[in-house]
């Protein structure tokens, strides 16, 4: 096994800002707008979008909230082993909001595909968009796009794409890993 990196703690520093900032142009004071993490991995992205856009751009009472999608998987069934669900934590309804979903990859869509089914227990939104860290491009088996996109990387199906946090690894920094 090989692993390679892809951004360092520096360039994931970088985007961030630079994803805060576009979500700030498109959303401006966020009074309608509700950030969704999509678990596990999207919480660490959201978290830290949200300390930028209160620290840097003074958004004021921004609604977060956590979307767990084991079970809305299309995969689900096949499991061997027992699936262990996620906490989904949504305190508000999204019924005609603007909804944001935070993912770190985006690769084959499937998720994402879980993510829009699971959100509809909470009410019918404005719109929903899409921001994903790394856009593994190339590699959707569904029609779905990221609005906000950290780095598009070019990988074969056998290499994975990890995204580290120094909230949860000790380190910010994205590897490319080969078998
Ligand atoms: O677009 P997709 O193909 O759905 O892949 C993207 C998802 O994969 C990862 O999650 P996780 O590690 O839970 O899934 P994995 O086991 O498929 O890597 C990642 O955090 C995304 O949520
Ligand atoms: O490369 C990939 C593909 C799916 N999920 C990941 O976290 N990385």
């Amino acid at each position: 096994m090989s692993q390679k990196v892809l951004l360092t703690a520096k360039e994931v520093q970088i985007i961030l800002q630079r994803l805060a900032c576009q979500l700030v142009e498109n959303h401006s004071d966020f009074s309608n707008t509700v950030l969704i993490g999509i678990q596990p991995r999207g919480i660490f992205l959201l978290k830290r979008l949200e300390e930028i856009l209160e620290s840097e751009y003074d958004i004021k009472s921004l609604k977060t909230g956590q979307l767990d999608i084991t079970f809305y998987r299309d995969d689900f069934r096949r499991s061997d082993k027992p699936l262990e669900a996620n906490k989904t934590k949504i305190d508000f309804v999204v019924e005609d909001k603007r909804v944001v979903f935070i993912d770190d990859v985006l690769y084959t869509g499937r998720s994402i595909r879980a993510a829009l089914t699971a959100i509809q227990s909470f009410g019918r939104p404005k719109e929903i968009e899409l921001l994903s860290f790394i856009d593994r491009r190339f590699s959707r088996h569904l029609p779905i796009q990221p609005d906000y996109n950290g780095r598009q990387v070019d990988a074969i199906n056998e290499e994975k794409v990890i995204v580290n946090w120094k909230e949860n690894e000790g380190e910010d920094i994205v590897y490319l890993i080969s078998k």
